[in-house]
């Protein structure tokens, strides 16, 4: 049976499922900013940390929300699966539509190329991953775009050929050394946000007085944003985190606020995300207006989702979500972890090499 022919036979599956049974709400990256920005703006004191902890629950994929969650589950995977194919099995589509066209490759960084783990200082990377990356940049122009400070995403990537956004996109840079694809962008270097920087050096110390009574709470600095890891805090203590990010927050009006997996996130409130990174570098690159390019972008977190949404409305390139479980997104393709991310990222460079007249890919 042909990939096509199985998303098929899925489609009719869980359409018939789905007649039969309750649809579970995902809590999608515009439900949890509508939540935010309503209690922002009507609520105060206790109402509004209760609704900043239901939204810090509310992120947790690891809730059941049915009474009956293996069928619910069933059906909103086998549903979703047939909208968000894994980017394995359509692999041949995908390079089907870079037919005469530039792949430029955009990675996300934790959950996508590392593991979650406990402790974000340990988020390493594995070699045969790197090797995988590397090997990418070889064949096609490659970015890490990530929500982290980046001589710290470095320190865990350590390649030298690649675009590195940090802080969201906040923080671009080029290749340190040259590389084949740049078109006379060497050193480029892009900080819309620059002019944060004492603030966020202000608020990260604040906030790490703030929280250090509370266990397992983490305070990151990511230079131009900063995280509040709740990922170790007990349940219970959620609500006095979020007191405390509130407290310290409430004198920042330049600062916001959004969420990622077990973090919450204080960015600067300009207009930069990891979608107008993703903008910055294809423009960089001299792909501002151009139809021969093929952006893919593959990220897990809500802030990635800017990103898929630029693809979704540029009408060009391909958003795979990391993702075990179903989720709203604006992303086409799947892919549940960073091993089958790997394998996605080996295989783009075995039919590369294959093209080019190399053995056939596996
Ligand atoms: O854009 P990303 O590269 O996905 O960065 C987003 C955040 O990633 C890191 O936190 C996440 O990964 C940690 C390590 O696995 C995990 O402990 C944490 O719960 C996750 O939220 C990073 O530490 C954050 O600063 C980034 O904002």
């Amino acid at each position: 049976m042909t990939n096509q022919q199985n998303v098929a036979v899925l489609d009719v599956k869980s359409r018939g499922l789905r007649r039969s049974l309750p649809v579970a709400k995902s809590f999608s990256p515009t439900d949890f900013k509508m939540l935010l920005k309503k209690r922002f703006e009507t609520e105060k004191g206790g109402a509004r940390i209760n609704a900043w902890v239901d939204s810090m629950r509310a992120s947790s994929p690891t809730r059941v929300r049915s009474t009956d969650p293996t069928m619910l589950e069933t059906d909103d995977k086998s549903s979703w699966i047939v909208h968000h194919p894994s980017a394995l099995s359509m692999f041949e589509q995908i390079v089907a539509a870079s037919k005469g066209k530039r792949i430029v490759m955009f990675l996300d960084y934790d959950g996508t190329l590392s593991p979650i783990v406990e402790n974000p200082d340990q988020a390493f990377m594995s070699g045969e991953m790197r090797a995988a990356v590397r090997d990418v940049a070889r064949y096609f122009p490659t970015a890490i775009v990530t929500g982290r400070c980046r001589d710290k995403v470095y320190s865990f990537v350590k390649l030298s050929g690649l675009y590195y956004a940090g802080s969201h996109g906040m923080d671009i840079k080029g290749p340190s050394k040259s590389c084949k694809y740049k078109k006379g962008n060497h050193g480029l270097l892009f900080q819309p946000a620059s002019e944060f920087l004492p603030m966020i050096d202000e608020v990260y110390k604040a906030l790490v007085e703030k929280t250090k009574s509370i266990g397992g709470a983490k305070v990151e600095n990511n230079k131009f944003c900063v995280s509040v890891h709740f990922r170790c805090v007990d349940e219970k203590s959620w609500a006095v985190l979020a007191e405390q990010v509130r407290s310290v927050l409430n004198q920042y009006p330049k600062l916001k606020l959004t969420q990622g997996r077990k973090v919450l996130e204080i960015r600067p409130t300009i207009k930069w995300d990891k979608g107008r990174a993703l903008e910055f570098l294809l423009e960089a690159l001299g792909y501002a207006n151009s139809n021969d390019v093929l952006p893919i972008y593959i990220g897990d977190d809500r802030t990635d989702e800017d990103a898929f949404k630029v693809l979704l409305d540029r009408g060009q390139g391909i958003g795979i979500l990391v993702s075990k479980t179903p989720k709203e997104t604006n992303a086409s393709y799947s892919l549940q972890e960073p091993s089958e991310v790997k394998e996605f990222l080996r295989l783009l460079v075995a039919w590369k090499r294959y093209s080019q007249g190399g053995a056939p890919p596996p």
